[in-house]
C-alpha cells in the first residue's frame, strides 16, 4: 500500500494503482484538508484526507494514524481504503483515503437538529452511544485510546451506526508519567492533540507521577453523550466565553433546566459517567501525593 501515486491534469490521482477522479472539497480539520474523490474502477466514493507534515515528527504521526486505521476492522471504526505519502518542496504530504460516508458527522446531525428547533429522541441516543461504546471498547480492550473523542470525530451511517474515526491522536491507553519533564511533555501533547472541551481533566494539569490510561476516552464519551442529549457539548460554552475549562472539568457537570425530552435516567447517566471519571482522577492525584 501507499507505493505509488501520480496527479494527472483531469483532476484524477492514482493511489495503488487504482485511479479515482477529484469530485469537490467536503470539509477542514485542525491539521487537514478532506475532498470527496470517486473510484474510477468501483465508482464508489472515498473521502481524502491530506495532512501536511512539516517535520519528521509530523510524517511519523501520520503515518500512526494509518497504521491505527489498519489496526482495526470493526462495525465502529472507519477503516482504510489506501495511502500514499507525496514529497512536495522537502516537506510531505499524507494522503489517506477513507470510506466516505455520505451522512457526515455526528456533529453535523445536532447542528441541524438544533437549527431546527428539534432534538435527538433518546432511543437514537442510546443506540449511537452502544455503537460508539463498541468501537472505544475494540481500542481499549487492544491497549490503545482514541484520545480526541467528540461529536466532529464520530461519522453516522445512514442505518445511524457511529464510526470512530480521526485516529491522529490515538496511542497506547496506558502512559506512566515520571517526573516532571515528562509530565510536561504529555500535557503539551494533550493541549495539541486532544480538543480542549472534550479533555479529561488530568490531561490539563498533568502530575509528575502519575498514570494516565484510557479513562480519559470515557470523560470524552460522557461530554459526547450530554451533547447528544443538549446538542451542544457541556463545556462549549466555558471555552466560546473565554471562560477556565480546566477549572470548570473540577466541578460536577451543570444539566441545562429546565431538562428537556431527557428522562432522569439518561440525565444521570451522564453525571454518573463524569463523576466515574472525575474521581478516579482525584484518587490518583491523592495516590501521587501519598507515595512523595
Ligand atoms: N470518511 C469521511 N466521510 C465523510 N466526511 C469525512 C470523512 N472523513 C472526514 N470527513 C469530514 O472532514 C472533517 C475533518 O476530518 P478529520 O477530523 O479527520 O480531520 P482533522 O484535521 O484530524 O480534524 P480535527 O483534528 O480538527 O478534528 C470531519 O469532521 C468530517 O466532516
Amino acid at each position: 500500500m501507499g507505493q505509488t501515486l501520480c496527479i494527472c491534469s483531469r483532476g484524477s490521482i492514482t493511489i495503488d494503482n487504482k485511479r479515482y477522479y477529484f469530485i469537490q472539497k467536503l470539509d477542514e480539520g485542525g491539521f487537514s484538508y478532506v475532498d470527496l474523490v470517486e473510484g474510477v474502477q468501483d465508482g464508489r466514493f472515498y473521502a481524502l484526507k491530506r495532512i501536511l507534515c512539516h517535520d519528521r515528527e509530523g510524517r511519523q504521526e501520520a503515518q500512526t494514524e494509518v497504521e491505527m486505521h489498519r489496526l482495526f476492522s470493526h462495525p465502529n471504526i472507519l477503516g482504510l481504503a489506501g495511502h500514499t505519502f507525496i514529497e512536495r518542496g522537502g516537506k510531505s504530504e499524507a494522503w489517506i483515503l477513507l470510506p466516505y460516508v455520505q451522512k457526515g458527522s455526528l456533529w453535523s446531525v445536532l447542528e441541524k437538529l438544533r437549527d431546527k428547533g428539534s432534538f435527538m429522541p433518546e432511543r437514537r441516543i442510546l443506540k449511537v452511544l452502544q455503537g460508539i461504546c463498541s468501537g472505544l471498547k475494540a481500542m481499549h480492550d487492544r491497549g490503545y485510546a482514541h484520545r480526541d473523542l467528540k461529536p466532529t470525530n464520530v461519522l453516522l451511517e445512514v442505518d445511524d451506526r457511529p464510526l470512530l474515526m480521526d485516529l491522529g491522536s490515538m496511542n497506547r491507553s496506558r502512559m506512566e508519567v515520571k517526573g516532571t519533564r515528562e509530565a510536561m511533555t504529555v500535557q503539551d501533547w494533550a493541549a495539541q492533540r486532544c480538543t480542549i472541551s472534550y479533555r479529561a481533566p488530568e490531561l490539563f494539569n498533568v502530575e509528575s507521577h502519575c498514570v494516565i490510561d484510557d479513562r480519559t476516552d470515557i470523560w470524552s464519551l460522557g461530554c459526547v453523550l450530554y451533547s447528544m442529549m443538549f446538542l451542544e457539548g457541556p463545556y462549549d460554552m466555558v471555552f466560546q466565553k473565554g471562560d477556565s475549562v480546566a477549572l470548570a472539568v473540577q466541578n460536577p457537570v451543570t444539566i441545562p433546566q429546565p431538562c428537556r425530552s431527557v428522562s432522569p435516567l439518561a440525565s444521570q447517566l451522564v453525571v454518573t459517567l463524569q463523576s466515574i471519571t472525575l474521581s478516579a482522577f482525584k484518587a490518583s492525584r491523592l495516590e501521587c501525593i501519598d507515595s512523595k
